[in-house]
This record gives C-alpha cells, structure tokens and sequence, in this order.
C-alpha cells in the first residue's frame, strides 16, 4: 500500500490523492471514467498519475507524448489496459486480438486485418443493409404514430442484430427466431451483468497483486451458473465446429467465421505459438518471427466473441450521438440531405462506391465521434519494458492512457468552436482540420487502431443514408437538450437517452 501511495510522487507526477484501498476507484465510477479524466487534466495538467482502484495509470492529453507512446514507442507499448478477469494475455489459449499482447497480439492482428479489407466489406455490406431495412421498418411505424421515441434503443437492435449475426455465423432467419437464444443471450451479456461476476472483477481492480485467486472464485462460480457468457460462447463454438464440417458446400452469407475458417489452424500451430510467447514482457520485435496465418476453433471462437463486444454498444452510441446532432441543427441536416439525394439515384442499391463518395456525411459522422468520443478508455497502452516519454520515466507494466475527452474539445487544438457541431471544419479545403495525426483519435492511432473501423464507419454510414433520404429526424418536447451523459467505469460514455421523432420527409 505505501509502494502504491509513493508511485506518482517517485515519478514526479501529480495527480489525485488516492484512497488507501479503493484508489481513485470512486471518483471514476462517480463521473465515469473518460469525464473524470477531463476533470483533473484541467486541476493537474497534461501529464497526471492516478489509480484506477489497485491499477496505477498515468493519463496524458500530450499529443506528442501520445504519439510517442501509439505510434513510435509501440514495441515499448504494445500492450493495452487489460480486463483482469479475461485471464493471462501471455498464456490464455483463447485470448482475443483485443487482450493479446506481444507477438500473441501481433499474429492475430495480421490474420485479423484482412476481414475488414474493402473487398470483404462488400461481401458483408447486404447483411448490414437487410438489418438497416428492419430499423426502416419500425421507423416507419413510429413516424406513423406520430410520437417521440428513444432512437437509440432501435440502434442498440441494430448494431446488435448485425454483429451477432456476423460473428456468430448464423442466418438471419435463425438469428431472429425466438427458438434458439443467441439474441437474448447477447443482450444479457450486455444488460444485466451478474452481481457475483462484477464483485470478482471490482476485487481484481482494487486489489489486483490476487487477480489469479479472484479469477479462481469467478470460475469456480461460473461453473455453479449458467452464465450467459460462457453459454454462448459453446454455441458459437458449435456453429464453428459445423460450419467446418461444411465449408466446401457453404453458400450462406459471407461474415467473420466465414472469413476467419479460411485462415483455419492446421495441427501443428501450437509449436509455433509457443515460440511467440518469446519475449512477451519485453520489448517487441515486430519483424523477428514468420507468422502462421491459421486461426484455432478456440480462436475463432473467441474473436467472435470480441468483435461481439467490441462493435455493438459503440456503433450504437455513435449513431444515436450523431442522430441527436443533427436533430438539433437542421441546416446541417438539410446539408446532408441534399447531399444524399443529389448523388444517390437508387435508394434500394446503395453501393460501398457511393457511401464513399459523401464527403459531407463522412464530415457528419467524424464530427459526431470528435464530439463523443467512443470506448476512449480503451484508448490506452502498457510499457512493457522501463522506458521514457518526454521527460517521464514509465516504469514497465504501467498504463498510460490518453485523455481523448479533453483533446477532442480543446480550443488549442479545434478552435474557439471546439465545442459545436460543424462537420465543416473536416473539409480540407477550410484547411481547419489539425495536422497532428493524434488531434482526432476515437479509434486511437497506431498498429492497434481499431480493427473495425472501416466496417463501423459503413454501418454508420449507410443507416444515415437510408435514414435521412426518408426522414427528418427533429427534437420533441421530450428531447433531453443537452444530452444527459452517463459515465461508465469501463467502457463507453453514453446518453442516457436521445427521444426525438422522425418526420416522413413528402419527396421521398
Ligand atoms: C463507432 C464505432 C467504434 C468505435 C468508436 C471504436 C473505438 C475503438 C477504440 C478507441 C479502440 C482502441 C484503439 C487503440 O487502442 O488505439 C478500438 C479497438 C478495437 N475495436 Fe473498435 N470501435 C468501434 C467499432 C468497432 C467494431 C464494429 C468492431 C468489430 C466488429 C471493433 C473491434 C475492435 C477491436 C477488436 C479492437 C482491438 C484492436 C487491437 O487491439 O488490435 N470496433 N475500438
């Protein structure tokens, strides 16, 4: 505890003073953790130290130290602020490319970074687009109804119902039917996090040096459970195991198991894993080892599960964030509008061409994550190795965390209207957009960039085109100006609700 108490003095730092046992812990489950940051960079500055419960961090809103530490430093910093109770990233067979670390990490990464190729976004893009018809649909219903509703509810459906559908590798059809549970399991999985599951993960912060003892009592736990994780878990599993057995004769469409059983391990893989685990805690050598292009059934498995994670709340947040903005400023919307209905003939064939082509709605949605930055808290690194930024010793294992909230709305950085909504400011012709490659990051920078950045932005992308060429999207009575923020001790900063309604737009 006095080791903990003395760190950040040791290293010069200031920063909050933390409580003898809980840390920092309550101030961030308070505010949330992306809001507290903002908060005490503006009492201590661009570089401070803090303690998320037992776990030290430094937190910098620095955009040269950032890029240090994302960019040129990476084989220093390739690990990221980790989930104690997801297990070793060095030794857990099933770790995901989010967990993983060293050249674990590096391995899945490169067999990972293909999915998201345009040519795969193509094949995906008639999955997304069937689910955007069904968001149409109850659109349109409450359009006929005339009333306010919570949107961001519908896009929680959404991004839920596209993703498990492309993770999990089943069809639509099967998705949605009520018979099997894969939907009611995601939603649990996300909704109604179990009491017993959290107190294991709220000891593993406090008290991290027993996170192998509480990962125990998590387990042994589980197994008396019938937790919703583990459960879907075996049916992906099973959906896996079956769709090898049929891949030659598969003519379903394309998604991630897909992609990924075309990279399947052949026997043998284990050998060459095992070299990865050379150097884990130290720095990496990217270029040193060949890399087996061939994913496990367990790995499989366990993308699936991570990109679950990983792509549902916050592409819903995202869309719900920029449906509220342009609800509040109609002329940019009217802007979008006419954009839209300038440059698409057929609104029943949307092609990956002709998103790509709207500057403006690619201006809209970059804003909206300027503005409400996603999962920033997952914008984070672990020195693997004693090393510097700037002038700051970082001893290894210590996190260091970027302070997107506060980078996102500096003046400095974005101007005197840093704070309004102007998706103008990205035309390069205004030549207002910052130049510092670390001004704008709400899919961080970096080899470990967010993988599925490309396909978010085309989900997005494409539910504002089929959205806006048929409705307006206005504030109501009940519209809550300004959006009520609710912070979250791990993850994303969400509205507590966006209500507006949807007007059926007469040209349409
Ligand atoms: C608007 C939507 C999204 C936002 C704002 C977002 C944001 C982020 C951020 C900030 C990171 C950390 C990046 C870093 O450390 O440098 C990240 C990583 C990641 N994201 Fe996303 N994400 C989104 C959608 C998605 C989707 C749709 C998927 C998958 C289908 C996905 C999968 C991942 C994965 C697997 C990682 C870890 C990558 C690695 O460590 O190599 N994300 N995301």
């Amino acid at each position: 505890l006095n080791r903990r108490r003395l760190l950040f003095k040791r290293l010069g730092l200031p920063g909050p003073e933390p409580h003898w046992l809980l840390g920092n812990a309550q101030e961030l489950m308070q505010k949330g953790g992306p809001l507290q940051f903002q908060e005490w960079t503006k009492r201590y500055g661009k570089v401070y130290g803090h303690f998320a419960g037992g776990i030290p961090a430094i937190v910098t809103s620095d955009l040269d130290m950032l890029h240090d530490v994302f960019v040129k430093k990476f084989d220093y910093f390739h690990g990221r602020r980790d989930f104690p109770l997801a297990g070793n990233p060095d030794k857990e067979k099933t770790v995901n490319v989010f967990n993983a670390r060293g050249l674990r990490w590096k391995r899945l990464r490169t067999i990972g970074n293909p999915t998201f190729s345009v040519a795969n976004l193509k094949k995906l893009m008639p999955t997304v687009d069937e689910h955007i018809n069904d968001l149409i649909e109850k659109l349109d219903a409450e359009a006929a109804e005339g009333r306010s509703f919570d949107i961001f509810k519908l896009y929680q459906d959404l991004t839920l119902n596209v993703v498990a559908q492309i993770s999990f590798g089943v069809s639509k059809d099967v998705l949605s039917n009520p018979e099997n549970n894969y939907l009611q399991l995601a939603k649990k999985i996300f909704g109604q996090q179990k009491l017993i599951n959290n107190i294991f993960t709220i000891c593993s912060v406090i008290i991290p040096e027993f996170t192998p003892f509480w990962r125990a009592c998590a387990q042994v736990s589980a197994t008396f459970r019938d937790l919703p994780g583990p459960q879907l878990q075996k049916a992906i599993k099973q959906n896996v195991q079956e769709r090898r057995a049929t891949k030659a004769t598969y003519n379903g469409p394309v998604d991630f198991i897909q992609l990924w059983l075309d990279a399947e391990a052949e026997p043998g893989w284990q050998s060459n894993q095992e070299q990865m685990q050379v150097s884990q805690d130290a720095r990496m050598e990217m270029n040193r080892l060949k890399i087996e292009r061939k994913l496990s059934t367990d790995e499989i498995v366990a993308q699936s599960f991570a990109f679950l994670v990983a792509g549902f709340d916050t592409t819903a947040n995202s869309l719900a964030y920029v449906s509220y903005l342009l609800a509040t400023n109609p002329d940019k919307q009217t802007k979008l509008y006419e954009e839209i209905v300038s440059s698409i003939d057929d609104m029943t064939n949307i092609s990956y061409e002709d998103l790509m082509r709207l500057k403006y709605l690619d201006w809209v949605v970059k804003e909206g994550l300027r503005l409400y930055p996603l999962a920033s808290i997952v914008n984070s690194r672990q020195a693997m190795a004693d090393t510097t930024i700037g002038d700051v010793s970082v001893p290894a294992g210590m996190f260091v965390v970027a302070d997107t909230w506060t980078i996102h709305y500096s003046r400095e950085i974005w101007g005197d209207d840093a704070d309004q909504f102007v998706p103008e400011r990205f035309d390069p012709e205004e030549n207002r957009k910052p130049q510092h490659p670390m001004a704008w990051i709400p899919f961080g920078a970096g080899p470990r960039q967010c993988i599925g950045m490309r396909f978010a932005l085309l989900e997005e992308k494409l539910a504002l085109v089929k959205i806006i060429s048929k409705f307006e999207l206005r504030t109501s009575q009940e519209t809550t100006i300004p959006l009520k923020l609710k912070g979250n001790f791990a993850a994303t900063v969400s509205p507590t609700d966006v209500t507006i309604c949807v007007v059926p737009r007469s040209d349409y």
